[in-house]
């Protein structure tokens, strides 16, 4: 028989979370089918329960963020803090969102197509540092859909996600200061585009990430989601 070791599992598994929990209040299906079908995004206060917020938390107290310059081309469209690729965090994130109950919600409320995995990271902008990203789209990579998710305790002012039609004025939704556990939820499409604005007061930090077509949940779990 073969050990694996996810020196985090034994902890979150106590928390009952992998695999049963959908994080959705299935009563508001009807009604966040609305809010989507109007401003292409949902807003979930209190998606990820209190016990794993707690852990993801305790977590991040001890990780050193690096800078991370988002680019297009050659040009630089963002600056922001990453959690670096490699840290174990990432993949406890990553296997929280990578649930398929949680995938049907998400398919029933959008209507997007079968949802077949989700790959995120996780970032932090700070004040005085200039740190945002431009308007983009992030079409590419099979992405259906977008999250963004508070894992931050500090309040801050700016660092807002706004939401447009590619190329108008008009923003069709924003979302200022997050609290940590909350989740929004936003369509990718080459008809829409989002920003970060730029953080003024404070500190803001995300767990960002797509719920994508492609790969499967097996083939994506054993390349990204691997012991360690
Ligand atoms: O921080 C956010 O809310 C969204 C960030 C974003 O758009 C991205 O990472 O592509
Ligand atoms: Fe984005």
């Amino acid at each position: 028989m073969v050990h694996v070791r996810y020196p985090f599992i034994a902890q979150l598994k106590t928390f009952d979370m992998l695999a049963t929990s959908t994080f959705i209040d299935d009563t508001r299906i009807e009604s966040y089918k609305e809010e989507y079908v109007r401003t292409n995004c949902i807003f979930l206060p209190g998606f990820l329960p209190q016990a794993a917020l707690n852990f993801l938390l305790k977590k991040l107290g001890n990780i050193r963020f690096q800078t991370k310059f988002e680019m297009d081309d050659h040009s630089k469209f963002g600056k922001l803090l990453l959690v670096p690729q490699n840290d174990p965090l990432l993949t406890i994130f990553q296997l929280l969102i990578n649930n398929t109950g949680l995938f049907s919600i998400v398919e029933e409320i959008t209507g997007c197509e079968p949802i077949g995995n989700f790959m995120g990271r996780i970032h932090r902008s700070e004040e005085g540092e200039q740190h945002g990203i431009e308007w983009h789209g992030d079409n590419s990579d099979n992405r259906l859909l977008a999250m963004t998710l508070g894992l931050g305790t500090r309040d801050y002012t700016g660092g807002k996600l706004q939401i447009r039609e590619t190329g108008s004025d008009q923003i069709i939704r924003e979302f200022g200061q997050l609290n940590a556990g909350d989740a929004i939820i936003f369509k990718i499409a080459p008809a829409l585009q989002h920003r970060l604005t730029v953080l003024e007061t404070g500190q803001r930090t995300v767990g960002v990430g797509w719920f994508r077509s492609k790969p499967d949940l097996a083939t994506f779990a054993a390349a990204h989601l691997k012991p360690y």
